[in-house]
């Protein structure tokens, strides 16, 4: 049987060492919100950060500025409720854009939207485990088709706390656990609304997804017909010159 040699002495580990951060800054901390749209994600998010700066702490949030759908440069819930914010294509710029002597002062970031940010586990982890900082993250778990969406469910294993909220069905009010798409598009990502999307049951995902998977064949159907139709009459045309 061999033995694992190691270089680290318990002391430091059990709480006789010194245990904060590189900068001697106490370790943050990671708190993740999901659910469908509509859940209120947002909302609780606002209403976290605005509790955090009430108390004196140092806050900024950033959304992705895929999705500038109610303003570019605030978060806006679906009720209307705002903050400012920093609108990035990615995390990493963050710091840079914030100001590195501003962002060692900051002790709270919020983040929106977090399905479309790629980096968004090697900032929470930086951010949380060697900035010190608390970082607060709302998003969706899952896309239309229930597949996990960016990379929100990485981050679960990091965090302290994760809040899974639900929605009302637009069928029949019980809690809704999903998004249903109720356009033909098949993209994973796709910025709208209630135009686009509304909240589901079980019941009434599976019942809509039938529905809409037999709508999205059909018009698949169509516009492939329409395609050979026009080739044909070029083809013909091309005859005729
Ligand atoms: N089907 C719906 N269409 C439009 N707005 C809705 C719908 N269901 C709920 N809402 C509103 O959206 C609010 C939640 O907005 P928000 O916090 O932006 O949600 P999320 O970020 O989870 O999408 C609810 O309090 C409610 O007033
Ligand atoms: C389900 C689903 C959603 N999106 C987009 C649509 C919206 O722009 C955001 C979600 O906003 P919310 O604050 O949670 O209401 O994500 C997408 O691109 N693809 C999807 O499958």
């Amino acid at each position: 049987m061999s033995y694992f040699k190691s270089s680290i002495s318990l002391g430091s580990i059990q709480g006789g060492g010194d245990m904060t951060v590189p900068g001697n800054r106490m370790p943050g901390e990671i708190h993740v919100i999901v659910g469908p749209m509509f859940a209120g994600k947002t909302t609780a998010l606002l209403r976290r950060i605005r509790s955090e700066g009430d108390n004196g702490r140092n806050v900024a949030m950033i959304k992705s500025s895929k999705d500038v759908r109610y303003a570019i440069d605030s978060v806006v819930s679906h009720d209307g409720a705002k903050f400012p914010c920093w609108a990035l294509p990615d995390l990493s710029s963050f710091r840079d854009k914030f100001g590195g002597d501003a962002y060692a002062r900051l002790d709270v970031i919020g983040i929106d939207e977090a399905q479309f940010f790629e980096d968004l586990y090697d900032f929470c982890c930086k951010a949380a485990e060697q900035d010190g900082k608390t970082v607060i993250i709302a998003g969706l778990d899952g896309d239309y088709m229930r597949r996990s969406f960016g990379s929100v469910l990485d981050i679960i294993p990091l965090a302290d706390s994760v809040t899974k909220l639900t929605a009302r069905c637009e069928f029949c009010g019980k809690r809704a656990f999903f998004t249903l798409r109720k356009t033909e598009e098949i993209q994973t990502e796709l910025i709208g609304g209630a135009d686009v999307y509304m909240p589901v049951c079980r019941q009434h995902y599976v019942n809509g997804q039938l529905i809409m998977q037999s709508a999205r064949a059909v018009l698949l159907n169509c516009r492939v017909k329409r395609e050979v139709k026009s080739d044909d009459s070029c083809l013909e045309e091309a005859a005729v010159i």
